[in-house]
């Protein structure tokens, strides 16, 4: 509920405006040259968390090396300004499109490792160009003085202009940020973060997003580095380029609130004033003090607000004004209005979907063996077979989870064998998790309407399509409520609206039923025959037997990853091979009776 408060706060820009306008009232009252730069290197230090928090807040890839982006901004202003006499103002914006070109670079180059190993890479490249800087000897760079037209190289007698130009790129940082929390981009990252192989499935592409994200992050970061530059008039490698640098960028978002737009702000203004003042009074004695702040700030946000504060913040004062009630409660599923009734299958010969062959081997276990199979348009198709019988590695195998050893998976006359998930979903093939991956800080809509990017390139149709989608699974009460806080059935529920967002032609369920109770399990089924009904061939994964052959129009018996019976219910399950390899003598007795 509150990311949803937050999202839709459409009064944010404006409130970002006056609260620029206070800060610069409360700078031009202040004369003190030491707080005057104080109060420009805050808003610089926002900047750059701001920066960090659009690349790693949204994509939750932690990067601990934004000082290399920040650096080259700050040197490409100094360097223009010393070697070729270009302007601040020109210089800035270069630095903003070297920073830009680092973070494409760095981010095609790292983005292949994953996790812990991903962060340590990015540590590696401000150290690496820290030694690179003083190889070059640019130890110092100084930017020189230019009497004779200061204001063309933002050169202000009064230091007052730099409050103003950090607090303007701020805002820009700021409003960037924000657009980005309520579009398709950030909802696309914010997927990849909560979960990268769902949002893969559901017809993002992963690599796309994180880059162009990365590339926007780092194009800021340079712009933060070049006004720093400017600010301070001497740039050496360990003041830009330096750990701390990078890590003032993931405190000051991690303090104030990771994936928030207002969460790095609220950093730098509660921890850069403090660690500068202990670092002016106690720096001499204790030398790093600095870095003793924000390893204490880390800590204590750590105990007390893992969220960050902002979100803490945001819940206490929910709590104040909703004490007593329940608004938070999710109203309960409705029953099934009608009994589930098996209407003639509208099966043909056409065939929508065709494993020819198939087979996957992880090391020595043959998982699935020369797997052929058909799917009619329209038809369900259950696939039924022992733990371990190779059924989720079809399923991934069909979907482009997992490469394919060998053989082809034909759809609409094409192999789709080498795709990736967010192309197969986005041809028309969606699909649902054995165990539900939600995007769980995400309302149900949201969740939903990232299925529907895959294929609608206007927020506002996809918007209705999750609208729509959400409405046929009997969701729409809940479209508001955080994927976080739902049932299982709701979960499953939301699973699959978010496959149908995407407007599959072909359907694959793993286990959707999986931990349902006996009224949810009869829900469920008549969403399923539900979207039967309109067209939808549906491939579905059960152990639940009665279920199946309810469900059904033909069942395929999966065998230590071979085929062991594909055909009608009522033939496959009583062939014996299938009662001994899975269905068990219980199954016959309760089958004949
Ligand atoms: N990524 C992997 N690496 C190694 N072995 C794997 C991998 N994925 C699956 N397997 C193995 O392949 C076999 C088939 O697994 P799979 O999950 O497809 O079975 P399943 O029929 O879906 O089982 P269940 O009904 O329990 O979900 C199992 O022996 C499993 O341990």
């Amino acid at each position: 509920m509150l990311n949803a408060i937050f999202w839709r706060d459409r009064s944010a820009t404006f409130r970002i405006i006056i609260l620029a306008a206070l800060y610069l009232a409360v700078s031009f009252s202040v004369s003190n040259p030491y707080y005057l730069l104080m109060l420009t290197i805050v808003p610089i230090w926002a900047t750059l968390g701001v920066s960090w928090n659009i690349f790693s807040g949204y994509s939750g890839l932690v990067s601990f090396g934004h000082a290399a982006f920040f650096g080259l901004g700050a040197y490409t202003v100094a360097l223009l300004s010393e070697k070729l006499a270009i302007s601040p103002w020109m210089g800035i914006p270069i630095a903003t499109a070297v920073g830009a070109m680092a973070g494409a670079l760095i981010g095609a180059l790292t983005f292949r490792l994953r996790g812990h190993y991903f962060g340590l890479a990015m540590l590696a490249y401000p150290l690496a160009l820290l030694y690179v800087f003083e190889w070059l000897g640019y130890q110092e760079v100084a930017i020189p003085m230019r009497r004779e037209a200061p204001w063309a190289y933002m050169q202000f007698s009064d230091t007052r202009c730099y409050v103003v130009l950090a607090i303007a790129l701020l805002i820009i940082a700021l409003l960037i940020s924000l657009r980005i929390s309520k579009s398709r981009f950030g909802l696309s990252l914010l997927a990849i973060k909560q979960n990268e192989l769902a949002a893969d499935a559901s017809g993002i592409n992963p690599f796309n997003w994180k880059l162009m994200a990365l590339v926007l992050s780092a194009g800021i970061a340079g712009a933060a580095g070049g006004l720093y530059a400017v600010v301070l008039l001497i740039v050496s490698p360990p003041a830009v380029f330096g750990p701390l640098i990078s890590a003032q960028a993931v405190i000051f978002a991690l303090f104030g609130g990771v994936g928030t737009v207002a969460g790095p702000v609220i950093g730098a203004i509660t921890l850069v004033p403090i660690s500068e003042y202990l670092s002016a009074q106690l720096g001499d004695k204790l030398p790093g003090i600095q870095g003793v702040v924000y390893g204490l700030a880390i800590v204590l946000v750590v105990i007390m607000a893992p969220e960050g504060i902002l979100f803490k913040a945001l819940a206490f004062f929910k709590r104040q004004r909703g004490a007593g009630t329940t608004s938070d409660a999710l109203p309960p599923m409705a029953p099934p209005e009608k009994a589930l009734k098996r209407t003639a299958s509208p099966r043909g010969n056409d065939i929508a979907l065709s494993a020819k062959g198939v087979s996957k081997s992880f090391g020595g276990l043959a998982a699935v063996q020369n797997v052929s199979f058909d799917v009619y348009r329209g038809e369900i198709l259950g696939i039924i077979g022992p733990n371990g019988a190779g059924k989720t590695t079809l399923f991934n195998l069909i979907n482009g989870i997992i490469p394919v050893s060998e053989g082809s998976v034909i759809h609409e006359g094409r192999d789709i064998v080498g795709l990736r998930p967010h192309e197969i979903c986005r041809i028309g093939i969606a699909r649902t998790f054995q165990v539900a991956r939600p995007f769980a800080n995400l309302s149900v809509l949201q969740n939903v309407v990232v299925g529907a990017f895959a294929g609608e390139p206007g927020d506002e149709k996809a918007y209705a399509y999750a609208r729509d989608a959400v409405a046929r699974v009997g969701l729409e009460a809940n479209s508001e409520s955080l994927a976080g806080g739902l049932s299982t059935i709701q979960l499953r529920l939301m699973e699959l609206a978010r496959a149908l967002a995407s407007r599959p032609k072909v359907l694959l369920l793993d286990e959707i039923l999986a931990g349902l109770g006996a009224d949810e399990v009869e829900l469920m089924m008549h969403a399923i025959q539900g979207i039967q009904d309109e067209g939808i061939t549906i491939v579905i994964i059960e152990h639940t037997m009665h279920a199946m052959v309810r469900l059904a129009d033909r069942l395929l018996v999966l065998d230590h990853g071979t085929v062991l019976a594909i055909g009608d219910p009522a033939t496959v399950t009583s062939e014996q091979a299938v009662i001994d390899a899975y269905l068990g003598k219980k199954w016959s007795a309760h089958a004949k009776r």
